[in-house]
């Protein structure tokens, strides 16, 4: 019961601010440019303003979680990679040599990485031991977790949310790290949109087509053992989610409970944001795609979404990399806002 207040709580997303949207969008056109030259960035300007309630954001500080976790369903023979490159990138995240954390150096955004259900035990320095289980169970025999865990993951990202918004982060991207969990994210698609699972089955970090037959069938028989029902998207997220993809629906849940704009990475973070979405559909008005991936799930979900993506770069590593390689159009974005003159200061009548 008590439970249910949380998710209820958590759940209960503020409305877009409608005057902050319209008087940012009035001073992105008297801006010293042809009406809407700014294309995108002047979107961005425009929903950052209806997230947070300012006309002109400030976006100084900004972080990247890192949800890792592992997946039973590897031992079907579903990734290109060993599953024990979760815990060596866990390793690698720690000492800063991933994308992801490289590109947080040069961009200037902050990292926490959190095991919410690796396998790797101990945890190397820095990593948040969030760790709900070791790694889930394979989907393909049974569900890969139970609603408690489920729910117990989704809180671990609810709850950095809300620590990020206490300590001043004013902008998030999210992304993973988990071998096998295209598999999980694709099933989670599959559920969601009801599309069939061969447009939504890509290759991951590299399968052959062998493997990516395989894949397929894996995925068709995981839903066909656990039945997810497609109106509870918690129980796709248990039955054929992950651990990490749960946390991402939580830290995305929380970030638009505490109105801060989150920009969501690759397929992974994708099919959590629309778990989320569905969950709460207020959510998505929080939302950013940063890029479009390769992997063939990630277009019709950025369109289930409603969401542009920023960058089109043939990317499929996820761990938030490419969400971090979006965040200088953020601040060029802001930067414009801020600090070009308008048409009436240059003496015209725009
Ligand atoms: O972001 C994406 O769209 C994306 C596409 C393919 C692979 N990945 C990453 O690769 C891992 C999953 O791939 P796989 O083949 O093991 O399912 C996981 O760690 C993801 O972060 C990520
Ligand atoms: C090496 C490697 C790094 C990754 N980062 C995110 N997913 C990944 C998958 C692999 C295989």
């Amino acid at each position: 019961m008590e439970k249910d207040q949380w998710l209820k709580g958590l759940m209960e997303i503020p409305v877009t601010d409608e005057k902050a949207e319209k008087e940012a969008r009035n001073h992105m056109d008297q801006l010293t440019k042809p009406l809407g030259a700014l294309g995108d960035l002047e979107e961005i300007v425009i929903r950052l303003a209806g997230i947070t309630g300012e006309t002109v954001p400030d976006i100084e500080r900004k972080g990247v979680a890192v949800f890792c976790g592992d997946h039973g369903v590897t031992e079907e023979g579903v990734s290109a990679y060993p599953a024990e490159v979760t815990g060596l990138m866990i390793g690698n995240f720690s000492r800063g040599k991933a994308a992801v954390t490289v590109l947080a150096r040069r961009f200037g955004a902050e990292v926490s990485v959190v095991d919410v259900g690796s396998r790797l035990e101990p945890l190397p320095e820095g990593v948040l031991d969030r760790k709900v289980r070791f790694g889930t169970a394979n989907m393909a025999r049974g569900p890969a977790m139970t609603r408690e865990e489920t729910l117990k993951a989704l809180r671990v990202g609810a709850d950095l949310a809300l620590q990020w918004k206490e300590n001043g982060i004013q902008l998030a991207a999210v992304g993973e790290m988990g071998i096998g969990n295209t598999t999980s994210a694709s099933a989670v698609a599959a559920v969601l949109t009801g599309k069939p699972v061969r447009e939504l089955t890509g290759r991951g970090t590299g399968l052959d087509d062998d493997g990516l037959e395989r894949k397929r069938e894996v995925i068709t028989r995981s839903l066909e053992v656990n039945r997810p029902d497609p109106a509870d998207p918690l129980d796709g997220l248990a039955k054929v989610g992950g651990l990490e993809i749960a946390a991402m629906t939580g830290f995305i849940l929380g970030a638009a409970r505490h109105r801060l704009p989150v920009v969501v990475d690759g397929l992974i973070s994708t099919v959590a944001a629309l778990a989320a979405v569905r969950l709460a559909p207020g959510v998505r008005a929080c939302l950013f795609a940063s890029h479009r991936s390769a992997e063939p799930a990630h277009g019709v979900l950025l369109e289930d979404l409603g969401l542009k993506p920023l960058i089109t770069a043939g990317m499929r590593l996820g761990e938030g990399s490419g969400a971090v390689l979006a965040f200088p159009l953020f601040d060029g974005a802001v930067t414009t806002a801020k600090e070009m003159a308008t048409f009436s200061e240059l003496g015209l009548n725009g």
